[in-house]
């Protein structure tokens, strides 16, 4: 048996098409959407993530402001440019590329609630946590977009989820659990005593734990489904870097669905932002209206 694939890219393509739709809508009323990057350092990795979201905005109609400062610049400093871009109204939303280096904790806090496309600011994650809508995180989103566009039940489902970070897991987690998913969720941590156990109860699994090949066949149930959010590096025997996923490849033996890395979860990322982006948009031109009756 080999499983269906869930196509990440594919997904990508038909969001960008509803979202440009959208934008027209907005351009109608005079705003054009405006997403803001900012990076600090010479990563390629980062600079490739960046590079493809502002490429993904030009097709949708996004207009761009990029902020490339360089490797060693300071809190202070990055912290002026997201005061920037608070106070910048063509840019509608934006986010602080990871990793900088610097007190992660003290940028996510500067970025203005309702421009933080990212939905990682403490209070959209306390909004998160009381049930409130507000911006919600890019990749536990594009988790959920893509087990619903391949109909893989949510409701009821017994999900695994393999981590426990602030950027997936416990997000996820949280969001699977609300009464529009309402998933009975187990999160998984280097303290779980017997992971192969709980992940084999699991009808979805999430691998979000950045450990390469940590989920092995013998622990999924067949005809699960199986989402690949782990992405490391890794050297193969042709000497060439490549990415490896949470799970051993062999699982598509055994599952019923399972989302390719590269090609799954790391395209339905940038689909989410882009919904972000617009969303934030959309709010913002209604806060305007609202403000003007
Ligand atoms: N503030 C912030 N927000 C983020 O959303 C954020 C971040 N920092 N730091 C890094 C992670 C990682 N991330 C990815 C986005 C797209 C792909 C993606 O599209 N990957 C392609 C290509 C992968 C490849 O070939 O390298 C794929 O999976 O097919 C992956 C990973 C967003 N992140």
């Amino acid at each position: 048996m080999t499983a269906t694939r869930l196509d990440g890219s594919v997904i990508l393509g038909e969001i960008k098409r509803d979202l440009r739709a959208r934008v027209e809508r907005l351009a109608e009323a005079g705003i054009v959407p405006g997403l803001g990057t900012v990076l600090v350092g010479d990563d390629p990795g980062s600079h490739w993530y960046v590079g493809a979201k502002h490429k993904d905005c030009a097709e949708v109609g996004i207009a761009s402001i990029r902020r490339d400062l360089p490797a060693g610049s300071t809190l202070e400093e990055v912290l002026d440019v997201v005061h920037e871009l608070n106070d910048d109204p063509a840019c509608t939303g934006f986010l602080v590329q990871q990793p900088t280096g610097l007190d992660e904790f003290a940028i996510l806090s500067a970025v203005d609630p309702e421009k933080d496309v990212d939905g990682l600011h403490p209070t959209n994650l306390g909004w998160l946590v009381l049930g409130k809508e507000a911006p919600l995180p890019c990749t536990p989103m594009g988790c959920v977009e893509l087990l619903r566009r391949y109909d893989v039940p949510i409701a009821g489902a017994r999900v695994a989820v393999v981590g426990r970070g602030i950027t997936v897991g416990r997000p996820l987690s949280l969001i699977l659990t609300r009464r529009s998913e309402n998933a009975t969720v187990t999160i998984c941590h280097t303290g779980t005593r017997d992971l192969a156990e709980e992940v084999r109860r699991a009808d979805i699994v999430i691998g979000a734990a950045g450990v390469p090949g940590l989920i092995t066949p013998d622990m999924i149930k067949p005809g699960a489904a199986l989402l690949d959010v782990g992405v490391s590096r890794v050297v193969g025997a042709d000497g060439k870097s490549r990415v490896a996923g949470d799970f051993h490849p062999d699982v598509v033996e055994v599952a019923g669905s399972v989302s390719p890395n590269p090609g799954g979860v790391g395209p339905m990322t940038r689909a989410m932002l882009l919904t972000n982006v617009v969303l934030a948009a959309e709010r913002q031109l209604e806060q305007a209206q609202a403000g003007a009756a």
